[in-house]
């Protein structure tokens, strides 16, 4: 599946730019992807995830910025006769059947996977002749993705590939990305659950309204979300104390004078408090959404001014509304 002489990125964006009318949808993005990776691309609704695959399949063009795939254009078809992709829905012919669909998109490529091997991979043995207008929504999502698999392409673009599906048919797609990776493939996948980019990736980008928030090593990515949130009273003279608590990484005080800290270890903070005689009242503690860790990571210029409470508490209301949470807390 791969070269020994080919370049490491197979995809470099640079300072890419893509507006939809008045909506900036990807806001001078940066990135590249090295062969052989498994990236997860992070982000709630309307982030710029589908935008930013589309950009680099070729079916849209930046506006400002560059792309290239396997060190070509996207919009060149040569460039992406090593690519796979499967968006979010995909129209599947309804008179076919599942193999002959398999066998169909099998002639387009010089040495794809035997169609048996895919529809093993993919358990979809037992529907090899049904009609894929007959398919439930999981089996054509599986289907969907046994298709921009069967060429063995080098590098494959999944969005959302796990929508729809039961928790089984879910393992059994992250064992069949997995293994094709393990073989040398090179997988971009979008997701809103942190849970399924924590079991494949390596390397986690973080996007949100359209901008790269992180771009990082999974491990890296959860340390900053496994964060705590704290509330509680201080009297004034006290406040300068709460600068000091470790772990620290956001500050806020509420409309109602509450303070809002984040910290990476909740008992140590305490503990600090407790140790530094700050005479707190009130206090909570819950875990920390995935959302406001999106937002502890956007990284303010120095001298620049925080946003606002009110601001910053309408974008997590705004995201929490978007985004799966699900396994984000720890
Ligand atoms: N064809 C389009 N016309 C107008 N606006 C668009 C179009 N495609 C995307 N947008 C806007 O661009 C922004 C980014 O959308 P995009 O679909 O890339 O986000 P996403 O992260 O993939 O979201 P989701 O997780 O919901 O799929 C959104 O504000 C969206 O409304």
């Amino acid at each position: 599946m791969t070269s020994a002489t080919a370049p490491p990125h197979v995809v470099e964006v640079e300072h890419v730019t893509r507006r939809f009318d008045a909506t900036v949808a990807l806001d001078d993005v940066s990135l590249t992807v090295r062969r052989g990776e498994l990236l997860g691309l992070l982000g709630p609704n309307g982030a710029g995830k589908t935008t930013l695959l589309s950009l680099i399949n070729g079916l849209r063009k930046p506006d400002s910025g560059t792309i290239r795939l396997f060190g070509g254009d996207p919009r060149d078809p040569a460039s992406r006769a090593r690519l796979g992709t499967t968006p979010q829905e995909t129209g599947l012919p309804p008179t076919l059947r599942v193999a002959e669909v398999v066998d169909f998109v099998a002639r387009h490529y010089p040495d794809p996977m035997p169609t048996a091997e895919v529809l093993e991979m993919f358990g979809l043995t037992d529907l090899a002749r049904r009609q894929t207008g007959g398919l439930s929504g999981g089996q054509k999502r599986r289907l969907a993705i046994g298709l921009a698999l069967t060429g063995r392409p080098e590098l494959v673009l999944l969005d959302e590939p796990t929508t729809g599906l039961d928790v089984d048919a879910r393992h059994a797609l992250w064992d069949a990305l997995r293994s094709y990776h393990a073989q040398g493939g090179t997988i971009v996948l979008t997701s809103h659950y942190l849970e399924e980019v924590q079991a494949l990736a390596q390397r986690v980008v973080v996007v949100d309204r359209g901008q790269v928030l992180a771009d990082d090593r999974l491990d890296v990515i959860l340390d900053r979300v496994a964060l705590r949130r704290m509330s509680l009273r201080v009297p004034d003279a006290a406040v300068s104390s709460l600068a000091t608590v470790p772990g620290l990484t956001q500050h806020e005080t509420s409309a109602d004078g509450r303070h809002e800290l984040l910290v990476s270890d909740a008992d140590a903070a305490v503990r600090a408090l407790v140790a530094a005689d700050v005479p707190f009242e009130g206090l909570t503690i819950a875990g920390a959404t995935l959302e406001e860790a999106f937002l502890t990571m956007t990284r303010t210029p120095p001298g620049a001014t925080q946003p606002g409470a009110t601001q910053q508490a309408a974008a997590v209301d705004q995201a929490r509304s978007t985004v799966t949470t699900e396994g984000a807390r720890p």
